[in-house]
């Protein structure tokens, strides 16, 4: 059996200060987040950040909160269920999906766990992100080596790194702005928004932002827009040092003082809708775009569990693990672990 690990980032158990308190100290604390030294981010940290972020933080997430949990969760499982429903059906036993989160529930240990008992020999760890950085990709390696310190069987193991430029990528962004476009019309200009990154980290030569203008470029090439149809920037700026520029925020207000009155707003790094696409884009987004004189901000919803999205990412992943079925059938014992 082959076990496809799929790691998001995670997400709070409950949009609640707590629960949020609890999930950005250990997200916080990774070193491939924050990469300033200890000495100087402990205090600000366990200060001013962990004292009054949460309870910020957890208004939003309250406002974005599904019947069924955190948006980040219930689309990242929609995926990682939709994915393993449509290989049992082509392959049928052959491989096993799990989903795990790089912070708080469920986790690596956990999700490797589970594909350890379920007999899998063969692990493909896929961060469910689009865009390599080293505080996302990396950091989700990290966790997956630190849990088979704890094993004595080691399992083959494979990861892949990203699909910023992957022709099924792209083609199912286009497809889903052109089908949203279709059923809603299209605004004047398309905003194109990343997570940002501090500068710092793509001048210690973190292929982010490089990887980020090269999704735009092929976004735009497959959708035929022209230069004045189109912006790119980068939101979720965290503390006082420069982050990738252009800001989102400061673009919607540009856009809404230059004369545009309708924008529509897509965040292709996000696999999964969450916190970031839903609450500061879709709604603090707007806010800001009308504030600033725009009469219309319209978000179009990430790749989720789209079944065109979910065709393509098959075809991203397959030739990582197909190759794998036809080697020897091998199975790691549940007990050695
Ligand atoms: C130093 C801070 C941060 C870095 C660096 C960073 C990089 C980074 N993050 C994502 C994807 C996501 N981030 C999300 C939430 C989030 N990110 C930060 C900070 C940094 N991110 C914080 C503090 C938060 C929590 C929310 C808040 O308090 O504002 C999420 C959503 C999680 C959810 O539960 O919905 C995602 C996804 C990427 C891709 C990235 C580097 C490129
Ligand atoms: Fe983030
Ligand atoms: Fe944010």
């Amino acid at each position: 059996m082959i076990g496809i690990l799929v790691v998001n980032l995670g997400t709070p158990d409950a949009p609640t200060a707590p629960a949020v308190r609890r999930y950005l100290r250990e997200f916080l604390s990774d070193t491939r987040v924050v990469e300033l030294p200890r000495m100087l981010w402990w205090p600000i940290l366990n200060g001013p950040i962990l004292r009054f972020r949460p309870a910020r933080s957890a208004r939003n997430y309250a406002s974005i909160w599904l019947p069924d949990g955190s948006p980040l969760m219930v689309y990242s499982q929609r995926q990682c269920d939709a994915l393993q429903a449509r290989w049992d059906r082509q392959f049928p036993g052959q491989v096993r999906v799990k989903l795990a989160m790089r912070y708080g529930n469920p986790s690596v240990a956990k999700g490797m766990a589970a594909l350890r008992d379920a007999g899998c020999g063969r692990i493909l760890v896929v961060p469910l992100y689009p865009q390599y950085a080293a505080a996302t990709t990396a950091s989700t390696f990290d966790a997956v080596a630190k849990e088979l310190r704890k094993w004595r069987e080691i399992p083959e193991m494979r990861m892949i790194r990203d699909w910023h430029a992957h022709p099924a990528y792209i083609g199912a962004l286009a497809d889903s702005i052109r089908a949203w476009w279709q059923a809603h019309g299209q605004a004047e200009r398309l905003l194109i928004t990343f997570h940002g990154l501090p500068e710092s980290s793509v001048l210690k030569g973190d292929p982010y932002r490089a990887q980020c203008e090269k999704t735009t470029a092929l976004l735009v090439q497959a959708l035929g827009l022209a230069d004045d149809q189109w912006v790119q920037s980068f939101q979720s700026r965290f503390g006082a040092a420069r982050w990738l520029e252009p800001y989102t925020d400061r673009t919607l207000v540009g856009l809404a003082r230059a004369g545009v009155s309708r924008v529509d707003a897509v965040c292709p790094g996000f696999a999964a809708d969450c916190v970031e696409t839903l609450q500061e884009i879709a709604l603090e987004g707007k806010e800001t775009f009308l504030h600033a004189g725009g009469q219309e901000l319209r978000y179009i919803p990430a790749l989720n569990d789209n079944p065109l999205w979910i065709a393509a990412f098959s075809r991203i992943l397959e030739p990582h693990w197909r190759d794998w079925d036809a080697l020897e059938n091998f199975a790691v014992s549940p007990e050695s672990g």
